[in-house]
């Protein structure tokens, strides 16, 4: 189908008026949807990240309120000044340790209580194994100013939990800070509270440390999940609180948004799958392009069908004017329709109608023309008396026989036949008893000849027969034969029978006749002999 027809033009506009409303008016209602979403998502990724930030302080400050109030237990400040031989007896550094064990397992999260001396020296600790917990050199300082001493959270492969430490100072009755109470705490012991803030959310958050390592996972995949790449930390660093796209590795796209854990020197990150997000968006959509798709196909249909409506009436219409041009007039269209195509065929079919009509009474023209033509012709070179060829169409005839003979050398003869007496028949019976003669003779002449031959009148009472293909003695003896019947059966004129003799001159082709008179003139010299000769004869050039 060429685009320049009207049915693919048709086709086009439909597909081209379904798609670029719809599809306009649909990318920017998804446009508008989409941003929507992403709003929507910002805000409650940014709620959860602020929760959790919210739920992580109050959970370690419950640790370090929990362990301060344990720096203060007797036992531990006594164990430090035996420690320290400061005081007087044993007993409460021996009991430290069963007391630490204790206390462990009555606080939730605590992984190893451990005191220290202010020099950092191990006073007893609740591991059975006797790990070592030391803390950072300034600590005392650290205690002194901020009152509690957090290391960084870190993956523990042993433990297979990520864990930090906690160092609450302890103090003298005078107020010195005579050791430290460090505790290793359990970081998935807040993962429930978490998980229960991710699941009233939509989403779930990861703490991370700052090298992107994940240790604490709402899903509970901490020891499955990999690293983030480096370039992804950074970029959720340095747009902290702004939703980023990045690949979680085993899980895929997430959208995910950082924020500060507020104490602990963690990386709260909240993400959401991208799939999940858009799930019902990209469900929407895909039923919007399913039913585009649908409607276009539905349009283009029907806009095929209404230029095949518009095409094969008009195709029809041309077929039946190529016809009309190429002369078939008997044309009729039938009228099917009431609209503009209908009153075309219509208009058409009068149009036709007129042409037929018009043309018939040019054709009656014509022949009527025609008729008059040739009688004209036929008058032109017949003898009005007698019906036989006149002299100039004598001439013609001569004429192209003498050429034939010239070019082909077919011969030809020639009669030159005279009623005998007929000026003494017309004196004696009237002029139109002569008349009825001549036409006799010309009738008796005519049944005479061959269908090729020719029977001219001459003029007055003579006549001239022209034998094409004849030589002078056939020429002879058919002027003999001419001349029995004439005498035989020639005339009655009111009731009486006329005695008419012919006398006739006959000469055949020679190549000496260099034009129709000198033939003429030899059938006329022996047509004289012959009436000298006593008439009623034939006599022939030799
Ligand atoms: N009725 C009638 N007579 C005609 C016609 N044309 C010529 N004639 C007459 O034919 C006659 C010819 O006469 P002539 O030439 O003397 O010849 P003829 O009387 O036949 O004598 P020969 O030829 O010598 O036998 C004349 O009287 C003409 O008037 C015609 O159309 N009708």
């Amino acid at each position: 189908m060429a685009v320049s027809s009207i049915k693919s033009k048709i086709l086009i506009f439909a597909v081209l008026a379904t798609l670029i409303p719809s599809a306009g008016l649909g990318l920017l209602s998804f446009w508008q949807n989409e941003t929507m979403i992403a709003d929507n998502v910002t805000h409650q990724l940014r709620v959860l990240a602020g929760d959790t930030r919210r739920e992580l302080e109050f959970w370690l400050k419950e640790r370090v309120d929990g362990l301060r109030t344990l720096s203060n237990s007797n036992t531990v400040i006594n164990g430090i000044a035996q420690h320290n031989d400061t005081a007087d007896g044993d007993n409460a550094l021996q009991m430290l340790p069963h007391y630490l064990r204790l206390v462990e397992q009555k606080l939730d999260a605590l992984l190893q209580l451990t005191v220290l001396d202010a020099s950092g020296k191990q006073v007893a600790s609740s591991a059975q194994t006797g790990a070592v917990v030391s803390l950072s050199a300034p600590w005392p300082e650290d205690a002194a100013t901020k009152g509690v001493v957090i290391d960084a959270p870190h993956w523990d492969s042993s433990a297979h939990t990520a864990t930090f430490s906690l160092a609450v100072p302890v103090l003298s009755l005078d107020d010195k800070i005579i050791g430290a109470l460090v505790a290793v705490v359990d970081l998935n012991s807040v993962a429930p509270t978490l998980k229960h803030r991710s699941d009233i959310s939509a989403g779930y958050v990861v703490l991370m440390d700052r090298a992107g390592r994940p240790l604490l996972d709402t899903l509970a995949r901490s020891s499955e999940l990999s690293p983030l790449e480096s370039r992804t930390v950074q970029r959720l660093i340095q747009h902290q609180g702004q939703p980023i796209v990045y690949e979680r590795p085993l899980t895929g796209e997430v959208l995910g948004l950082a924020d500060t854990a507020g104490t602990l020197p963690l990386l709260v990150v909240a993400e959401r799958d991208r799939d999940e997000i858009y799930q019902a968006w990209t469900a929407f959509r895909n039923l919007f392009l399913s039913l585009l798709g649908g409607l276009t196909l539905l349009v283009a249909l029907i806009g095929w069908g209404m230029g095949r409506s518009i095409v094969t009436p008009l195709e029809r219409l041309t077929g039946a004017a190529d016809r009309v041009a190429a002369g078939d007039l008997e044309i009729a269209l039938p009228v099917t329709r009431r609209d503009e195509i209908g009153r075309l065929t219509r208009v058409f079919n009068q149009m036709t109608e007129h042409l037929r009509h018009s043309h018939a009474q040019v054709e009656a023209a014509n022949q009527a023309l025609q008729q008059q033509n040739q009688l004209l012709e036929r008058l032109s070179i017949t003898d009005n008396l007698t019906g036989l060829y006149n002299r100039k169409k004598l001439d013609d005839i001569l004429t192209d026989q003498l050429a034939r003979y010239e070019r082909h050398r077919h011969p030809f003869a020639v009669l030159l036949l005279d009623i005998d007496h007929f000026k003494a028949l017309n004196d004696s019976y009237g002029h139109l008893a002569g008349d009825e003669v001549l036409k006799s003779v010309a009738h008796i002449l005519t049944q005479s000849i061959r269908s090729v031959d020719y029977a001219a009148r001459y003029g007055g009472e003579e006549f001239v027969i022209v034998l094409p293909e004849t030589n002078t003695a056939t020429a002879r003896d058919l002027a003999e034969r001419i001349c029995g019947a004439i005498r035989d059966k020639c005339c009655q004129f009111e009731g009486q029978s006329l005695a008419v003799t012919l006398s006739i001159g006959v000469a055949g082709i020679r190549d000496s006749d260099k034009n129709i008179e000198a033939i003429i003139a030899r059938a006329d010299e022996v047509l004289y002999a012959a009436k000298h000769a006593g008439r009623n004869r034939v006599h022939c050039a030799l």
